[in-house]
């Protein structure tokens, strides 16, 4: 019969908690490093958008005034050409007029920086009057794109065409232009004012923006009439599949998006915005590269000391769980110890049974419950017969092997789990038999009896020539008063007269405490 006595911290539930910790420990140190990682994410992310949003505002507000210098240049180019054209188709421009009419476009082109020259031509195209002081000789302008578009076109409206070099010195100009006509609203020529590339440089130049960022103005078709940094083959070039003009000034005159330029391929966050009064468009870039030059630093920094502590936090962690586990098998071991210690106090190491100490401990449990069941407990008192004969022919070592074999028939007779085989003291053994009554324990005396007969373990002391076993048996139903002494007092006052009534026997105390049955040995 085992006796559970467990420690609780031994128990496997204790072993389960220390399983829990360690994954609870794996789980906090788990977490604590995502929730770093998530915190980096979400302070870098936050910044990242900031210096975005900041960029963002500084191209608009950069936008918002390249529209403005641009609106103002040209819309002041495009009153001296109204006037002028006023002028014209009142007076004409017949060899009388013409003196006049070169000190004005002179005097003009004079007073706003921005113009390169005045230039008028006649109805072929042929230079009439310019505001410098040598009138310019050649095939004429009547190729030029301005000077078509007005002959084509009866709008009196200024207009402003694609950049182009000046024939009269090379210098690269953006045209505006005005349609002349006659009394009869014929074509009669074209007023041109040409604006200096060099002057939107140099306005452009006035501003910050970083060595990849960029400047731009442009036809509202795509063409591209100034840009910084200035490349002299892009003049002229088409923006027109760009997303800001393929995409975005379709839906808004006005906005900011971070694209890939067709021109050069950066990365940048442009603020664009599409003049009110003419076909323009301006627009400023920072690259993003630049733009979050300082988040990448602060990212970087940031990441590396969060990879520190991320990479402390792991190993503390590391260390901590191999310390639980190292904690594990100590207490693993130490269990295996003092079960080992506990088996040793509780049975015998020659035969492997039950020792007393237990014995007394199953006697107390089994009379405590026999008594709240009203059932009957037996115990069997046995001990070998004639053992001093065979330690003194066989010798001591021999008369163990003969202990220990006798104990394995003993223990093999013991069917329920409740049985408990106990070797009681020299070779003498025990067995209680917890809910077994008097009829029950006999048949199992009688089983241990034959099975170590049938061992047939030699014993020339012996007058059955081999070992045999006498047995007494005793039974009652506790009733919660009872005294131990005296229930093993029965049963070996049973083995008392089995022994002389001439050994290899079981024998049964009655309750009223004579010998009532003797079963002899049938071999
Ligand atoms: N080898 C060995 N002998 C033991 C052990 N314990 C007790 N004995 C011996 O068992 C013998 C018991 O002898 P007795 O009590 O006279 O009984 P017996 O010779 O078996 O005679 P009956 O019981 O009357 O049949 C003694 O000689 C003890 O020394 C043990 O652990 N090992």
């Amino acid at each position: 019969m085992p006796i559970l006595t467990q420690d609780p911290q031994q128990t496997p539930g204790g072993a389960l908690k220390r399983l829990s910790l360690l994954k609870a420990a794996v789980l906090f140190i788990a977490t604590v490093c995502l929730c770093l990682c998530g915190l980096l994410y979400l302070q870098l992310e936050q910044s990242r958008r900031h210096a975005l949003d900041v960029a963002q505002v500084a191209s608009s507000n950069l936008a918002r005034a390249m529209a403005q210098q641009a609106e103002d240049t040209f819309m002041k180019a495009d009153l001296v050409l109204t006037s002028l054209v006023d002028w014209i188709q009142v007076d004409g421009y017949g060899a009388a007029q013409k003196p006049r009419l070169q000190k004005t476009f002179a005097r003009r082109a004079q007073a706003l920086d921005q113009l390169h020259g005045i230039f008028l031509f006649d109805k072929q195209g042929q230079w009439v009057v310019t505001s410098f002081d040598d009138l310019t000789r050649g095939p004429g302008v009547s190729d030029r794109e301005y000077f078509t578009f007005h002959q084509q076109n009866a709008s009196t409206l200024a207009h402003i065409g694609p950049a182009l070099r000046s024939r009269e010195n090379g210098e690269w100009i953006i045209p505006v232009s005005k349609r002349v006509n006659d009394k009869n609203g014929n074509f009669q020529g074209v007023v041109l004012a040409g604006i200096k590339m060099a002057y939107f440089d140099q306005f452009f130049k006035s501003f910050s923006i970083d060595d990849n960022g960029s400047m731009f103005l442009a036809l509202t078709d795509g063409t591209l009439l100034a840009r910084r940094p200035f490349v002299e083959s892009q003049i002229g070039t088409s923006l027109a599949k760009g997303e800001i003009f393929h995409k975005l000034l379709p839906n808004a005159p006005a906005g900011n998006a971070m694209i890939s330029s067709v021109i050069d391929g950066v990365v940048r966050l442009y603020g664009y915005r599409q003049l009110d009064a003419y076909p323009l468009v301006v627009s400023a870039a920072s690259s993003r590269d630049s733009i979050l030059k300082d988040w990448y630093d602060t990212a970087f920094q940031s990441c590396v000391i969060v990879a520190l502590v991320v990479l402390g936090v792991g190993l503390f962690g590391w260390v901590f769980v191999r310390q639980v586990r190292v904690g594990v098998r100590v207490e693993a071991d130490l269990r295996k110890a003092k079960e080992a210690l506990k088996l040793i106090a509780t049975h015998d190491s020659l035969t492997g049974l039950a020792n007393r100490r237990l014995f007394e401990q199953a006697l107390d449990i089994e009379f405590g419950r026999g008594a709240r069941q009203s059932s009957s407990l037996s115990l069997i008192m046995l001990d070998i017969d004639y053992f001093k004969r065979y330690n003194d022919a066989y010798g001591h070592v021999a008369g163990d092997h003969c202990l220990a074999e006798v104990a394995r028939a003993v223990k093999g007779c013991c069917h329920r789990k409740a049985d408990l085989a106990v070797r009681y003291g020299g070779e003498e053994f025990a067995v209680l038999l917890p809910d077994t009554d008097i009829h029950g324990a006999l048949v199992i005396a009688e089983q241990i009896r034959r099975s170590v007969m049938d061992k047939n373990i030699n014993h020339n002391g012996s007058p059955t020539g081999y070992v045999t076993v006498s047995l007494g048996c005793y039974a009652f139903v506790p009733t919660g008063r009872d005294s131990i002494e005296l229930f093993i007092e029965r049963a070996d006052a049973a083995l008392y007269q089995a022994k002389h009534s001439g050994r290899n026997r079981s024998a049964v105390l009655s309750l009223e405490g004579g010998v009532e049955a003797l079963m002899r040995s049938d071999r």
